[in-house]
């Protein structure tokens, strides 16, 4: 199967830095599998996830080099993202690869708007159909059953786990290909990081995802392949379990068993 995405040889500088914080890192996101990127804090994860939906380009000066690609809906070619230059191309980038942060961002409108916003700035102007998308996003999302009742209230009256899966849901309507998740379950409690990781894990038949986590607990268990990074470089890339039960590279092991980091 090919890949969804494919990182070649990046490398990324931010806006008026001196050293790249990115050095040639090259991974594949396979299609309809987790992927999760580990390592210690300021190796880059972040900035590697950042890159893949051209997130970075809402503040200018930054710069890329090496390749990014997409698979394109025939599942034939590839687009190098690195080459969209209209913002047009890429407000639409960013519907096909959707992003999920570390702090739940609802707008502060009805958890209905929060979903339909978006829908009506992709062209969706009949009620109808906003109302079924609205609705198949949030079952999704499995957050359907508790607020199928309050879809006229304010979405910031919503716990922080439910904010997190009402922005997954605002995510899935837009029918993204590529999910990427940054640290989703860090500002959560055990109960509501257990939800969203069981929505990963089904989420995961119908798109391809990321996800950027500090807890490697969380990695073994939601993710089929894994990238431990170090100082911006990609040290090892491999299936999860191969990556947590014998790694090949002796900072890989270090960092597992927790000998630094
Ligand atoms: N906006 C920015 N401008 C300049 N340098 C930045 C910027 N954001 C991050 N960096 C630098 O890039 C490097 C990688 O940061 P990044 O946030 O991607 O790491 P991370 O692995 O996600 O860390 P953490 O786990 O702490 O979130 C760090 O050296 C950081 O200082």
């Amino acid at each position: 199967m090919k890949n969804m995405m494919e990182v070649k040889d990046l490398t990324f500088t931010y806006s008026g830095a001196s050293e790249p914080s990115l050095k040639a890192i090259s991974l594949p996101i396979e299609k309809n599998k987790v992927t999760a990127l580990i390592g210690p804090s300021g190796c880059g994860k972040s900035t590697l996830l950042r890159g893949m939906n051209r997130i970075h380009d809402l503040y200018p000066g930054h710069r890329y080099d090496g390749v990014i690609n997409l698979l394109n809906g025939d599942s034939k070619t590839y687009t190098n993202i690195l080459d969209l230059k209209k913002e047009a191309e890429l407000i639409r980038l960013r519907q096909r690869v959707g992003m999920i942060f570390q702090k739940p961002t609802p707008f502060p409108m009805t958890i209905f708007e929060n979903i339909a916003y978006g829908l009506r700035l992709s062209g969706v102007k009949k009620r109808a159909e906003l109302q079924e998308v609205v609705e198949q996003s949030l079952r999704d999302a499995a957050l359907w059953d508790e607020a199928k009742n309050r879809l006229g209230h304010d979405a910031r009256g919503l716990s922080g786990g439910q904010q997190q899966r009402l922005c997954i849901a605002r995510a899935i309507a837009l029918k993204p290909e590529v999910i990427l998740f940054d640290e989703p379950t860090s500002a959560l409690d055990p109960i509501s990081t257990l939800a969203i990781e069981e929505m990963i894990s089904v989420l995961r038949e119908q798109y391809s995802i990321c996800i950027v986590t500090h807890n490697m607990q969380q990695a073994a268990r939601i993710s089929d392949y894994t990238g431990f990074m170090y100082l911006g470089e990609m040290i090892e890339y491999d299936e999860t379990k191969t990556i947590f039960m014998k790694p090949s590279q002796k900072q890989t092991e270090d960092y597992i068993s927790g000998r630094f980091g």
